[in-house]
């Protein structure tokens, strides 16, 4: 256990220029750069032991949460998440996860940016994940004759046993939610994803009445800050799959009361982590829920995107489209010190880079 008192607090403003190649945008997010307020705090116990944090944004939001961060990292419980203890001992659904991992679905092959080249290619493009993946989600909500269009090249390169799901960041209201929907329901979508604003919980519950008798379930949570919310829209029959995200939610505790109460609706928990990072972090409470909360494996799988791996000391592991559980201790949130150097903004040398060509 971590002995002394907190000494020392570092906060930085870590960005990577994910919108230069389209990476991450939606319907409503057209151009984010995944972005951490990074946070490292020491103690005065000096045993080395160090803890990390961070908040996810697009880019300029790290602006707000780093002056969060410094005014009381301990004072509101904090968005950002530092280390936890390692995995316990090995029981039956312990096993299951060693050999088998936790399924991942991802949404790397489908941003809205991509052009429909991209969505056809190698490399970033879907033929790649179609043999390693079973699980898509494809973003829509702009324009619905493109919609359309990029379903209809998906479903047709995954085929129609392959589990699709459809995003859409909040773009629509109540009606043009279920209008838009009904239009792409040919496509089998598993769920559309924050239909409409993540506040609006009986709007999300008129949604789930209409949408449900045509196959379609209703899925939010990523933008939902505590319990109190995700009680209501479990209250209110409002989402029939519920996304915690890892850093939205403020600290570990508020995840796990969400898990229980999920647990007691009988609603599978389908986390969030479409930004830096969050597969890392998330990854331990998923791994969690099924060990000690759900026991079930049914209709749940966690979101994978495959960016800025590379830059965390301990990134996931993806096997057979499977999170395979992480073997080190703490919540895998530690960034390489060479990454979050060469990525700092505006001063690291990725950003002074990129700020000198923008001048020019
Ligand atoms: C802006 C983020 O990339 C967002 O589109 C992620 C998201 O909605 C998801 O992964 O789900
Ligand atoms: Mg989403």
């Amino acid at each position: 256990m971590a002995r002394g008192r907190v000494s020392r607090l570092s906060v930085r403003d870590v960005r990577f220029p994910t919108s230069l190649g389209g990476h991450g945008s939606d319907a409503m997010h057209t151009d984010p750069d995944y972005s951490a307020a990074y946070v490292v705090i020491e103690t005065d116990a000096e045993d080395g032991l160090k803890g990390y944090g961070i908040t996810f944004t697009l880019g300029k939001g790290t602006e707000v949460d780093w002056s969060r961060e410094r005014r009381g990292a301990s004072g509101d419980g904090g968005r950002s998440q530092c280390g936890v203890g390692p995995v316990g001992q090995a029981g039956g659904k312990e096993e299951h996860m060693l050999t088998g991992g936790y399924p991942a679905y991802t949404t790397s092959c489908a941003w809205l940016g991509y052009s429909d080249d991209t969505l056809k290619q190698a490399g970033p493009g879907l033929n790649r994940r179609t043999h390693v993946f079973h699980r898509f989600k494809v973003k829509v909500g702009a324009d619905v004759q493109d919609d359309v269009r990029r379903c209809r090249l998906i479903r047709d390169m995954i085929g129609p046993e392959k589990t699709l799901m459809m995003d859409a960041n909040q773009r629509w209201d109540v009606p043009e939610a279920v209008e838009w929907m009904s239009k792409l329901a040919e496509f089998k979508p598993l769920w559309i994803e924050e239909p409409t604003s993540p506040d609006d919980i009986l709007g999300h519950a008129a949604i789930s009445k209409a949408l449900v008798p045509l196959g379609i379930g209703v899925a939010t949570g990523e933008q939902c800050h505590n319990r109190v919310i995700f009680k209501q829209l479990l209250q209110a029959n409002a989402l029939q799959f519920l996304q915690i995200d890892s850093c939205r939610l403020g600290s570990v505790n508020e995840n796990l009361s969400v898990l229980l109460m999920a647990k007691k609706f009988g609603i599978p928990v389908c986390p969030h982590a479409g930004g830096v990072g969050l597969c890392e972090l998330v990854q331990h409470l998923i791994i969690f829920d099924y060990i000690s909360v759900s026991a079930s494996l049914d209709n749940r799988m966690c979101e994978y995107v495959d960016h800025l791996h590379e830059h965390f000391k301990y990134p996931v592991r993806i096997q057979e489209a499977s999170y395979m559980p992480p073997m080190d201790a703490g919540y895998s949130t530690e960034m390489k010190e060479e990454s979050v150097k060469k990525h700092q903004y505006p001063d690291g040398e990725v950003w002074k880079k990129l700020l000198a060509a923008q001048k020019n």
